[in-house]
């Protein structure tokens, strides 16, 4: 997944303002900034789901704008709040995500039960929607996103209502499926739990990156807003 000077604002210093990004297959790389730095927006843009003013993103070589179903077969996507037909039950939810995916139909009961474990959802899988928690709700999207084994994963801020436990399934998730050869691009607040997962980690402010955080680093707290305030005072001289 690649995007080249993509833009998209919305008023000056809003939306996105030429980035230039890579997520290559093996790895998981993470952006962070803070609230309204233009996260959403760009991973909208990487999908499709916003035209860009100006720039290109591209899945596998393909333009997003007009690349193939078989490319959005091996995406798996969830920005924004997780839907899920409320009526429907787990399992089911998950099922039709996984047939909307292209998963073959004797394949769907294994993947949407191997997923249903993989995020502790078990319990749940006959409960309608409606009735799930928030973080159940999460999880539910998560599955939804995960259950065609994508190659390429954009998830947006996904540790949102997540207790401790599903904080840790989705990271084995993601460490995993990065290890099998998919490339992961996740938005996060929590700067501790990206540095234990991330392979990289940009910085965006205004739009715009601004630097990296090294996942290794001693006080990666400090690192972030010293790249921040730095940024925040080249915009006001
Ligand atoms: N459709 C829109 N119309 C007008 N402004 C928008 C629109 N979408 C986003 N913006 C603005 O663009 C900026 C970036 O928003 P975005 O949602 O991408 O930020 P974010 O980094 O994901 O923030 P958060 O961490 O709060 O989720 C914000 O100032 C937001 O108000």
């Amino acid at each position: 997944m690649t995007a080249r000077g993509l833009v998209r604002e919305f008023a000056p210093g809003t939306g996105v303002s030429g980035v230039d990004l890579d997520v290559g297959t093996g790895e998981i790389h993470a952006i962070v900034g803070l609230n309204g730095a233009g996260k959403t927006t760009l991973m909208r843009l990487l999908l499709g789901m916003l035209r860009p003013s100006a720039g290109i993103a591209l899945i596998d070589g393909h333009d997003v704008a007009s690349a193939p179903a078989t490319v959005w077969a091996r995406v798996g996507h969830l920005v924004d709040h997780p839907l899920a037909y409320a009526e429907l039950t787990t399992r089911e939810n998950v099922a039709v995500a996984a047939r909307l995916h292209g998963v073959p139909r004797r394949r769907i009961d294994d993947a949407v039960t191997g997923v249903i474990v993989e995020l502790g959802l078990d319990r749940y899988s006959d409960g309608r929607a409606r009735t799930l928690s928030q973080g159940n709700r999460q999880r539910l999207g998560l599955a939804a996103a995960l259950v065609h084994d994508p190659g390429v994963l954009v998830l947006d801020e996904p540790t949102n209502g997540l207790d401790p436990a599903g904080v840790v399934l989705l990271r084995e998730s993601l460490l995993r499926r990065c290890a099998d050869g998919a490339g992961v691009l996740v938005s996060s607040h929590h700067l501790d739990e990206v540095a234990r997962v991330a392979s990289r980690i940009t910085v965006v402010n205004r739009g715009r990156i601004v630097g990296a955080l090294d996942p290794h680093g001693v006080d990666i707290e400090r690192e972030f807003f010293a790249l921040i305030h730095a940024d925040d005072e080249q915009y006001a001289s």
